[in-house]
């Protein structure tokens, strides 16, 4: 890929130096004209440096954008191949946003970084730079003509990006304020329509937009006039108007001078090459920085000698665990959970239940202790074997794009439609399948949070793990689809060592155990009749939920 860009560059050289051969060869056609001589080879010499010129810019791009293909097709390879190995637990909606940027955006930005901006710059350096050695070599005063009102603007130019980075950062802080500000009011939108703060809200947006607005204008609007102001000094009336002035001053000959004009000309364009080319520099420094940070995401350590466990019984073995390195969730957990047998976790918003299951399928890796399935360590086994062994079926439902058949599939992908179908009658969601307008075939149905649920969970029969963590719906739309979501949930357990993370107490009272989570330790264990007898949390729990009840 190097050699790729730098074959572009060279060429891309060799192109600019080529450019400038029809405006120092009209000098010398002019030159040749008036003194009488034939001046067929010097226009021959200019159609060639045009075509040559043509052919090395083109080929330079060529190379660069081939350079450019190679990297963008090697980094989303290595995006792709890192997200497969890093910790499921890793994604949430702010990293799928990462992504998203990083895969298309900040690939994007890079792409003029690769197939362009070497090219261009160093065309926009070196065909200057050789103009202005041509100039030196007809008459020094040329060259520094060619340059005289240069100055006024690069002084200009340092003027203006004074402290760029810092309003730049200023900047992108108040842009950020306005994107929360338009989230929580489309986020917040029906709540506080219902409570009738639509002008509070919308006010808080308006505040965030205006201070943005303010901000911006009041850095650029100066910044605008100078630069319309000093943008004058390159302006080609005004740079013609001065090289003809200062040559006839200096009285140089006449097609020195249109050589020198035309070589004038040319300073201020490369000059908006450069500028554009360091303003898609510095995006494409911020991007590739993000695209590093993603690709350094820590993986999922695999097993050097991977161990197959012997049967399905769980166990979690003085387990602790953190977010953050500091702040324990769980905090030596101990508990065994049966083959064929369910679990129930119960307790508090925050206890810790959610995070203590999914430790079972290495959405996490334990901070000490550690979770065992069949007597060996789940970092021990294989991440395919893992995934034949646990299944889960998470409350947020994702269905992909794609036909019912599809997602339903994902569970199994050798399944035959007729299995597909099996899993959808033991799912309860065969008939609403059927009453869509292509059947399995139906492309993106739209289905409730209740049928959805029904969907995964025929995938997950269809995937037929011996294991199973299940965290349970806390919310149905009707009676009728949460007895649907109950029955095939217990076609779904039966036979299976399961973990159900249990929200509503009614759902769990005939689990084999029930753990009750007190901010990340088991504060009580046993069958539902043993810990109502205990008369402790899971007795005042079960009382509450019976008084909501009522
Ligand atoms: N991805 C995460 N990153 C950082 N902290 C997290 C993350 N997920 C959960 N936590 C924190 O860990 C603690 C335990 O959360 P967890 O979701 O396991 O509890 P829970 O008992 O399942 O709660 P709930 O019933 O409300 O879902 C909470 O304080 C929560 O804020």
């Amino acid at each position: 890929m190097v050699w790729w860009t730098r074959a572009g560059v060279v060429l891309g050289a060799v192109g600019a130096l080529t450019t400038l051969v029809p405006f120092i060869g009209i000098a010398e056609l002019g030159r040749r004209l008036i003194a009488g001589q034939d001046a067929t080879g010097t226009a021959v010499i200019i159609a060639a440096a045009l075509v040559v010129g043509f052919l090395c810019n083109g080929g330079a791009l060529g190379l660069t954008h081939v350079a450019d293909a190679k990297l963008q097709a090697l980094l989303r390879r290595r995006i792709v191949a890192r997200l497969g190995k890093v910790p499921l637990g890793w994604y949430s909606d702010t990293t799928s946003g990462a992504v998203r940027k990083a895969a298309q955006d900040d690939i994007e930005d890079l792409h003029h970084l690769l197939a362009h901006h070497d090219v261009e710059v160093t065309g926009a350096i070196v065909l200057p730079l050789g103009g202005i050695a041509y100039l030196v070599w007809l008459d020094w005063r040329l060259a520094l003509l060619a340059v005289a009102t240069l100055p006024i603007y690069l002084v200009a130019y340092a003027f203006m990006m004074r402290g760029f980075a810092e309003k730049m950062r200023e900047l992108d802080s108040g842009f950020a304020r306005v994107s929360a500000a338009i989230v929580e009011f489309v986020h917040g939108i029906t709540v506080v329509k219902a409570f009738g703060q639509a002008n509070r809200a919308h006010r808080g947006y308006l505040e965030a937009v205006g201070e943005y607005g303010n901000r911006y204008a009041g850095w650029v609007r100066p910044i605008l006039r100078l630069e319309a102001l000093t943008s004058m000094a390159l302006a080609a009336p005004v740079v013609a108007l001065v090289s003809l002035a200062g040559g006839v001053a200096l009285a140089v000959d006449p097609i020195d001078l249109l050589a020198e004009v035309l070589v004038a000309m040319v300073i201020p364009t490369t000059l908006l090459t450069l500028n554009n080319g360091l303003t898609a520099q510095r995006r494409a420094v911020a991007a590739a920085e993000r695209i590093v940070a993603l690709l350094d995401t820590p993986e999922l350590p695999l097993p050097a000698d991977p161990v197959e466990p012997d049967g399905h019984l769980v166990e979690f073995d003085d387990v602790s665990f953190s977010y953050d390195g500091s702040k324990a969730v769980l905090d030596g957990v101990s508990l065994v959970c049966e083959p064929g047998t369910v679990t129930a976790l119960v307790g508090g918003s925050g206890a810790g239940k959610s995070t203590l299951a999914k430790l079972v399928p290495r959405f996490y890796d334990v901070s000490a202790g550690a979770v065992r399935i069949g007597g060996v360590d789940v970092r021990d086994i294989a991440p395919d074997v893992l995934y034949r062994k646990v299944g889960f079926v998470l409350q947020d439902v994702q269905l992909l794009h794609g036909t019912v058949f599809e997602n339903i599939r994902l569970g199994r992908p050798s399944a035959s439609d007729e299995e597909v179908v099996a899993a959808a009658v033991a799912a309860r969601i065969h008939e609403k399948i059927l009453s869509l307008p292509d059947g399995y075939d139906t492309v993106d149905p739209v289905f409730s949070g209740g049928e959805a649920q029904r969907v995964s969970i025929a995938r997950a029969l269809l995937a037929d793990t011996p294991i199973l963590v299940l965290d349970e719906a806390t919310a149905y739309a009707d009676p009728e689809s949460e007895a649907s979501i109950q029955d095939a949930l217990s076609v779904l357990c039966r036979g299976r060592t399961v973990l159900v993370i249990a929200h509503r107490l009614a759902t769990i009272s005939g689990a084999h155990q029930i753990a009750v989570l007190d901010g990340g330790r088991v504060s009580e264990l046993g069958t539902h009749s043993e810990l109502l007898a205990l008369d402790g949390r899971y007795a005042r729990m079960w009382q509450a939920s019976a008084e909501v009840a009522l």
